[in-house]
Formats: C-alpha cells, structure tokens, sequence
C-alpha cells in the first residue's frame, strides 16, 4: 500500500515550529493599493502580490490570500492569484486560501475540487469555509481535503460583532450553534497527531473564550490582530491552553508598511515576535 499525502495539520505543525505560528493575509485593498502608489488594476494588483510573496515567503508559516480581492478583477485577477499560490509554495510558505466557500453538499464538492485537489490550478494547503449551510454540507470538502493532505478552516467564532446573532445563538440541546461547530471539528480530527487539519476560525478580538471547549485537536486560526485591534498578548486569554495550536493572522497590520521590502520583513518580524513573547 502507498503512504498518502502528509496531511496538512502535519504540515503545518512543522511550518509553526520552523517559522513561528504567524500567517500573513494577503488582502490587495484599493486604499492600500494607493497608498503603495499603484493603480487600482491588474498591473497593481500583481505589483503588490508580488512584492508581498517576495518579501515575506521565506519568512512566514502561511499567507492566506483573500480571494474577493483577486476575483473583483475578474479572470485576470485570478491568473495572479495563481501565480502567487505557485510563487509562495515555492518560497516553503503554506497557502491557506480566504475564500469563505459553504454549500449544499453537491455543490461543495465542485468548490472542493477547485481548491483541494492536487491538480486544481488553484490548489491550496488550505481552504475557509462557512458550515452555515450545516457542518455535513462541508462533507465533500472534508473528504476531498483528506485525500489531498489539504486541510480547512471553518468559521467558528468569527472576529466581527455580527457573527454572534449565529454563532452564540443557543440550540434545542442548549448547546450553542459555535460549540457545535467546534464538536464537528474535534470528531473530524480525532486520533491525528502532531495535529488535526480541520482547523476554526477563531477572532482574536472576541476576549474570554473559556464557555468554549476549543481543544479540538486541529489549528485555530485567529484574525483580528492589528487593523481590528486585537494584540498578540490577547492570545492567552482568548485560547487558555490551546495557545499553542493557534494562527495568529495579520492583514492590513503588516500590509501597511508596504511597499518597501525591508519594513515588510521588519512589520511581519515585529508580531511575530509580540506572538513569541505571549505564548512563549
Ligand atoms: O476567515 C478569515 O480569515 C476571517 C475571519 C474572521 O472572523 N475575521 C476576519 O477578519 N477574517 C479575515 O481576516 C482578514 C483580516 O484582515 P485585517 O483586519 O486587515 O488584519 C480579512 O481577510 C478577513 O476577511
């Protein structure tokens, strides 16, 4: 019999420990387009992907690239989306696409196929995806994932106020739709060592998580630190114990320090090591 795919928990446990836990979002915002003296067009859009792969690919664990700005340009901005998937996996940074995919089960396997498998030209160590459509629509994905050695992210706890009106909303069995979310995962990743890859998104802005069992045996990625007003030192109040298995991701906090290529590094270099100094 042949080994499979390394799965992606695997893979990113190793990518934590080599290069510390922090994931650089790639997220080509008009404003900061401008603000780095390009356009607002497909020769910007790919001048600033291109500068942000190059400077941070061999130094950070993972770059999660938000798709809606790549897809707003249409076919041409995806072509860059792909040429920076190529280019980051070549600099040994892991890819965790934003594109927040969720739907019914038939159709989830097309959005899987076009992200989770190998050969996809979009293909991504990882994917975000919404269970709001309920945790077994994402099925196909799971399944597609496991094959691939690729893994998810699922919106658990999302970073912005209006996530609660679903997440917290409290079931029948009393138990809330969010914990239920995160019960799903912790069964999908049973049994995985060093780590489940059926990850939940987790914002780091949301304070005191402790009414939530988090030990799902698979990667919390946290949003919300920098332009939300999350700081690394919340990490260990929000995450308790699984602090360790947690992502930390930054967009326009690093994103800002752009164009110039050293204070890139530097911005990246400076949370990292805020991340190192509270989860020690
Ligand atoms: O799934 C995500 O990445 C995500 C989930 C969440 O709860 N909150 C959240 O902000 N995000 C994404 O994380 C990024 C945050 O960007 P900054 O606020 O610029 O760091 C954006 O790409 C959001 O779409």
């Amino acid at each position: 019999m042949t080994a499979g795919p390394e799965p992606f928990g695997a893979r990113l446990r190793r990518a934590m420990d080599e290069r510390g836990p922090l994931c650089v979002g790639i997220d080509p915002h008009a404003s900061l387009l401008a603000d780095w003296g390009l356009n607002d067009d497909v020769a910007g859009l790919a001048r600033f992907t291109r500068t942000v792969v190059e400077a941070l690919g061999e130094q950070v664990a993972v770059f999660k690239p938000q798709s809606a700005f790549f897809e707003r340009f249409g076919s041409r901005g995806i072509a860059v989306l792909e040429t920076a998937v190529e280019e980051a996996r070549e600099r040994g940074a892991l890819i965790l696409m934003d594109a927040k995919r969720g739907d019914i089960g038939s159709t989830m396997s097309a959005y899987a196929e076009a992200f989770l498998r190998k050969d996809s030209p979009l293909f991504s160590d990882a994917l975000t995806v919404s269970p709001y459509l309920g945790y077994g629509s994402l099925r196909p994905a799971v399944d597609m994932a496991r094959e691939n050695g690729a893994g998810l992210f699922v919106l658990g706890l999302t970073s912005n106020p209006e996530g609660a009106e679903v997440q917290r909303a409290v079931r029948e069995d009393g138990r809330s739709v969010a914990a239920t979310m995160l019960g799903h995962l912790a069964a999908d990743n049973a049994g995985q060592a060093p780590l489940g890859s059926f990850g939940a998104v987790v914002g780091a802005t949301l304070g005191d998580l402790s009414a939530f069992d988090l030990a799902i045996n698979g990667p919390l990625l946290a949003p919300g630190i920098g332009a939300q007003g999350a700081t690394p030192a919340d990490l260990p109040t929000v995450f308790g114990d699984t602090v360790r298995n947690v992502v930390p991701s930054v967009s326009r906090g690093v994103l800002r320090h752009g164009p110039d290529t050293a204070a890139l590094r530097a911005a990246a270099a400076r949370f990292a090591d805020e991340v190192r100094t509270a989860v020690g």
